[in-house]
């Protein structure tokens, strides 16, 4: 479980969260929706332990991000908003790469890299170097890089960016997928229907704070809507930032 309680962070005049709290549970495709700029990235970041929250905590499975990173990312997988690749590494290469930051080493670490290759479908590439790769094969290796470890919370931030739909229903079984096997998943979006596919959750974010949160049909229910849509203009005052 990943636990977010009373985070806070400000930048100079930017108060980017505002006592942020909510919890994503295991088996559970939990969506932080909210436009932009409303604080999603920096609360990723600060469960990764790339960033330092002002006060609050982030824990995953009980461990304390800020206190003790590297502890709370060995039972994380990232896909993070900006996904640097080696570019001369093969995609092999660089799966193994991340197994290895993982701690998985020599035999173990040759099974998991392979098992997430086939997962991923991503035979064709994997001895190719990723410099020149288009959007979608950058995904998954991004995705192969956080899955490798078989990780029990998975973090990703707008993971269907830039994505063609081929690319997105491969993202989106991928996560279902994760979700069957138990895992924590927890990703940020600010595009309407990927929240209302995939989540069981949502946590409706603005301005650095909790709007509302609830199943997509709790928040239909709290509005007195009947589409999703509806429900989250409503909820944050305004369409401004979110896509349908
Ligand atoms: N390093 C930084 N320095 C200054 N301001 C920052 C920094 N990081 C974030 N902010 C500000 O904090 C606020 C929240 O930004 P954040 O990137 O977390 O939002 P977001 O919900 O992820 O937005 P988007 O959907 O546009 O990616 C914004 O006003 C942003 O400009």
């Amino acid at each position: 479980m990943i636990n977010v309680d009373a985070l806070t962070k400000t930048f100079k005049n930017v108060q980017a969260l505002d006592s942020l709290s909510f919890q994503a549970k295991d088996g559970e495709i939990t969506g932080l929706l909210g436009p932009n700029g409303a604080g999603k990235t920096t609360c990723l970041r600060i469960i990764y332990g790339l960033l330092q929250a002002d006060t609050g905590k982030a824990e995953i499975e009980g461990v304390d991000a800020n206190q003790n990173p590297i502890g709370a990312r060995r039972n994380l997988g990232i896909f993070p908003d900006k996904f640097g690749l080696y570019e001369r590494l093969t995609v092999r290469e660089q799966v193994a790469y991340f197994a290895g930051l993982h701690g998985l080493k020599s035999t173990e670490q040759r099974q998991a890299v392979e098992k997430v290759i086939e997962t991923l479908d991503i035979k064709e590439l994997a001895d190719r170097r990723t410099a020149g790769f288009s959007q979608g094969q950058r995904m998954k290796v991004a995705l192969a890089q956080a899955l490798v470890h078989s990780p029990k919370h998975l973090i990703l931030d707008e993971p269907s960016r830039g994505l063609d739909v081929m690319s997105t229903r491969i993202l989106r079984d991928v996560l279902r997928e994760q979700r069957a096997q138990g895992t924590c998943i927890l990703f940020s979006s600010h595009v309407m229907q990927e929240v209302a596919a995939l989540c069981d959750r949502v946590v409706v974010m603005a301005k650095g704070k909790v709007a509302a949160e609830g199943t997509p049909q709790e928040l239909c229910d709290m509005t007195g809507e009947q589409q999703l849509e509806d429900a989250f203009v409503k909820i944050i005052g305004t369409d401004e930032g979110i896509a349908a």
